[in-house]
């Protein structure tokens, strides 16, 4: 049972115009630790998505005409009050999503980090003006935004990920459909109740649970009275929402998958490498986009190296995100388990080599022991796809060139890593790495103020930033002519 100092933040129902509405169908949501149903949740379906797109589409234009100054007053009360409840929001996050209690705490306050973050560039939407090409004309341009926006969003940052799309399309005027992923709807039905509390208008930010991801992803595609799909989620997926976005021409942000490269050289500082490798690696149990997935070892350093990195795993505590002291939660499913397991194989039967963990725990079905290998090669599945898990691979490799080869030889450009202290060897790697960010002797990069996104098939677009509205923003040109 989950114990909440405001229990009024565990909501079950759908969050539409304002109001809180129950449906006729519902979905479990269940603690990935123990299995057991924590809550059972109002499905709204197709029909409460559309209903939750009109209230949206009608709220739009009073919503677009608060002043930027009146939005952030907003946006601030609901940054306030995020903060203020971060403990209960946390602990529906590790409830259902499974991270430790430490790092749900450390999600939502990086979630607020955007609501503040764009709070303030609400009041800095500006256009231009421009000198006229004809004496007689005089030119400005409007930055207006896009109008109603839909969100889907996964399962991994329950809460970060919606905020980091919900904070800029408040600040420039859009109003907003969340359709977050059926595995964890509670973190951001708690959202919505505290930006009802800020003062957030009805009908501008609405949150619609749904079991059915692919219809209601087609009805937010299809409605032409959405502007614009924000995405994140796998490339998979992303996929098939662009080729639904394409009939009604809709603006697209996508943050897709990952397959991160993190890459030592032999003039690295091999401690910081190895620290900077146990958290790109296995912060959230290995299931962030930008986790490490290969870890490319020059070849003077690897055995070193991997000695380092093998006696950090073991100061890693698997459990329950609710005990204390626990450093890794279980993965979402057993089937998130079983692909750790698949590439876990495949590795091995090629010649890899298991150095510390390597099989399931007994703590549960979900659970899976934080894992080095070493001996692995780019041939390997593990080198290849998004392992989203705590598997840790490690390749050699001999020269700057193959390095730098062996990270480009890859679909995905979402982030990278490059330990060295040497400066123009960071330089040419940094440039020369295909991802749209790099990690330069460090294995955390997420912030508020950096741009992130991915080049590739990692998505479209930047969150976060000063350039983080212009997504949510069109760009209008206004011709004044007859000025004589
Ligand atoms: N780039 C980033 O910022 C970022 C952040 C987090 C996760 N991810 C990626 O997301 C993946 C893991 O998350 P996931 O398993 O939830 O991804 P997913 O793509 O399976 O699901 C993401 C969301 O899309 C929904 N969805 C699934 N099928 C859909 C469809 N046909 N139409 C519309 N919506 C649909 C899901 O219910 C969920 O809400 C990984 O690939 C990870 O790299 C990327
Ligand atoms: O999983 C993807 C997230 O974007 C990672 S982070 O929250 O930005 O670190």
């Amino acid at each position: 049972m989950l114990m909440l100092k405001d229990p009024s933040l565990l909501r079950t129902q759908a969050y539409i115009n304002g109001a809180w509405v129950d449906a006729a169908a519902t979905f479990t949501v269940d603690n990935p630790a123990t299995g057991e149903v924590i809550a059972t949740v109002a499905d709204v379906g197709v029909a409460g998505t559309r209903a939750a797109i009109d209230a949206a589409h009608a709220a739009q234009p009073g919503w677009a005409a608060w002043t930027g100054k009146e939005r952030a007053a907003v946006a601030r009360r609901f940054y306030d009050l995020i903060v203020a409840n971060a403990d209960d929001l946390a602990a529906i996050l590790t409830a259902e999503m499974g991270k430790p209690l430490p790092e749900a705490k450390g999600e939502i306050l990086y979630g607020a980090s955007f609501i503040e973050w764009f709070a303030e560039e609400a009041k800095r939407i500006y256009g231009d003006v421009i000198p006229g090409h004809q004496r007689d004309k005089r030119i400005l341009v409007l930055k207006q935004p896009v109008g109603v926006v839909g969100s889907i969003t996964p399962w991994n940052f329950p809460n970060a990920m919606i905020a980091r799309k919900l904070a800029p399309a408040l600040a420039v005027g859009c109003t907003f459909v969340a359709r977050p992923s059926e595995l964890t709807p509670l973190s951001a039905l708690a959202l919505a109740a505290l930006a009802a509390r800020a003062g957030v208008p009805a009908g501008v930010f609405n949150v619609v649970p749904s079991y059915d991801a692919a219809a209601v992803g087609a009805e937010l595609c299809a409605n032409p009275k959405v502007a614009k799909i924000t995405f994140t989620g796998s490339t998979r997926v992303g996929k098939i929402l662009m080729r639904q976005c394409a009939d009604t021409v809709k603006k697209l942000s996508l943050e897709l998958g990952g397959n991160a490269p993190f890459v030592v050289f032999d003039d690295a500082d091999l401690d910081a490498a190895a620290d900077g490798a146990l958290i790109a690696k296995f912060r959230n149990a290995g299931q962030t986009c930008i986790c490490a997935n290969r870890i490319y070892v020059q070849a003077g350093v690897y055995d070193a190296f991997a000695k380092k990195l093998r006696e950090r795993l073991a100061t890693l505590r698997l459990g329950n995100g609710t005990e204390p002291g626990v450093t890794t939660g279980p993965l979402i499913s057993e089937a998130a388990v079983a692909k750790v397991e698949r590439h876990l194989r495949d590795a091995v039967e090629k010649g890899a080599a298991v150095v510390a963990g390597g099989r399931r725990s007994n703590l549960g079905r979900t659970f899976f022991e934080p894992t080095l290998l070493t001996e692995v090669t780019q041939d390997m599945l593990v080198a290849r796809e998004e392992t989203f898990g705590p598997l840790a691979p490690l390749v050699r490799f001999a020269t700057e060139e193959e390095a730098v080869a062996m990270c480009n030889a890859s679909e995905f450009g979402l982030a990278g890593y490059v330990y060295s202290r040497d400066l123009a060897r960071v330089w040419r790697v940094a440039e020369r790495i295909e991802t749209g960010m790099v990690g330069i002797n460090t294995g955390l990069i997420s912030t508020e103020v950096a741009p992130f996104g991915g080049v590739k098939q990692s998505g479209l677009g930047r969150e976060g930033s000063k350039y983080g509205c212009d997504d949510y923003l069109e760009t209008k040109y206004l011709c004044l002519g007859g000025i004589a």
